[in-house]
């Protein structure tokens, strides 16, 4: 009875402080953000860009245009010259790089010779002082995450290239990053490990949910991978944008031919504009438009065949022709063609 009285009229709780659960709009944000190294052209020149939450994002641009300094920049590896860099909305420009919620993985692993793959992946807990069971279980979950926990005793020198990449992800995931930083984490690789570690890599950012800005110079790499492709070029961004929005809406020449698979062409009432390679036919149709040539260059790709025709101006354009299309009637070097296109299909650059 008592126990039931007492039920009935609890004491009030004591307030709770009025939690502030506004999530983060962006994981990582650049703020008109320069790098300087010295006093000729910035080797970042005013950049800004968001991230949005869980994303894939590729940097992707020709060598030098400043990928990896933006990404030292983020990590915290390189001072801002001016600008800011903010991490899950909070700003840390100059915050040092164990503060600020990122984590880098290099090109070359840089993984502990001397120890296990399990020892390596638990090595930051352990310079936390974390437990020695409770380090070696998250490490041993990790490893399970990048499907290396049967290996998990081997010494790097007694693993491959695509297994010492793993471990590498694996200890620079264990610090439970807001966002990860790659740079060049495949060329090390051969082409073939190169294209399934890509779709490792990018089932472990879907399944962790946190950003992931990898630096690149593969279009493919970066086309196969980012939700959002960032073209870089001389220090400055030249489109950020989807795969597919970056790709058949180039917004300028220098991302249309950076990119491949376009030509780029004057449009008849002057400008430039991109045309995709495999919306160019060989030959002369009515409707479309039309530049002679000689075929220049003939590449068998398995499902398609790549011609180039060279006109007159020196100019090379290239049709993407399937397979069976090109087989139907071959075509030789030397070969005075036309090289066609719809109109329709021309995209004005800027
Ligand atoms: N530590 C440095 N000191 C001086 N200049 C530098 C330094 N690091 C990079 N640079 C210069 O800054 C510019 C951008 O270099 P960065 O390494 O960011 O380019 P990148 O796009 O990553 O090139 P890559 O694909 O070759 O790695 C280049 O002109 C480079 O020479």
């Amino acid at each position: 009875m008592t126990l039931a009285l007492k039920t009935e009229t609890p004491p009030p709780a004591p307030a709770k402080p009025r939690q502030v659960t506004q999530s983060h709009r962006f994981d990582a944000e650049l703020v008109a953000v320069t790098k300087r190294y010295g006093p000729g052209a910035p080797a970042v020149d005013n950049i800004s860009l968001r991230i949005p939450r869980g994303s894939y994002c590729c940097l992707l641009g020709p060598s030098g245009c400043g990928k990896s300094t933006t990404l030292r920049m983020l990590a915290g590896h390189e001072e801002v010259s001016d600008g800011a860099i903010l991490i899950h909305d909070q700003e840390i420009t100059h915050a040092p790089p164990v503060a600020r919620g990122t984590s880098m993985m290099f090109q070359d692993y840089a993984l502990f010779p001397h120890l296990s793959a399990l020892d390596n992946v638990a090595f930051s807990l352990k310079v936390q002082g974390v437990s020695r069971a409770e380090r070696r279980a998250k490490a041993k979950e990790y490893l399970e995450l990048v499907q290396m926990d049967h290996l998990a005793e081997r010494l790097p020198s007694q693993m491959s290239g695509g297994q010492q990449q793993r471990v590498a992800l694996a200890r620079s995931l264990i610090t439970r990053p807001k966002v990860l930083l790659l740079d060049e984490p495949l060329s090390a690789l051969d082409p073939f490990l190169r294209i399934r570690m890509r779709a490792e890599l990018k089932r472990i950012q879907k399944e962790l949910g946190i950003s992931f800005i990898h630096v690149t110079h593969s279009q493919d790499e970066a086309l196969a991978l980012a939700d959002l492709v960032v073209v870089m070029n001389n220090a400055v961004i030249m489109q950020a944008g989807a795969a597919r929005e970056v790709y058949e809406t180039p917004s300028n020449a220098f991302v249309a031919r950076f990119l491949g698979g376009h030509n780029v062409v004057q449009r008849a009432g002057g400008g430039e504009a991109s045309v995709r390679a495999d919306q160019c036919v060989i030959g002369a149709r009515p409707g479309l438009r039309s530049l002679p040539g000689t075929v220049s260059m003939i590449e068998y790709q398995g499902t398609a065949v790549r011609v180039s025709v060279t006109g007159t101006d020196d100019e090379e354009l290239t049709a993407l022709m399937p397979t069976s299309a090109f087989f139907n009637d071959a075509l030789e070097l030397g070969q005075s063609v036309m090289l066609s296109w719809d109109p329709a299909d021309e995209h004005p650059l800027a």
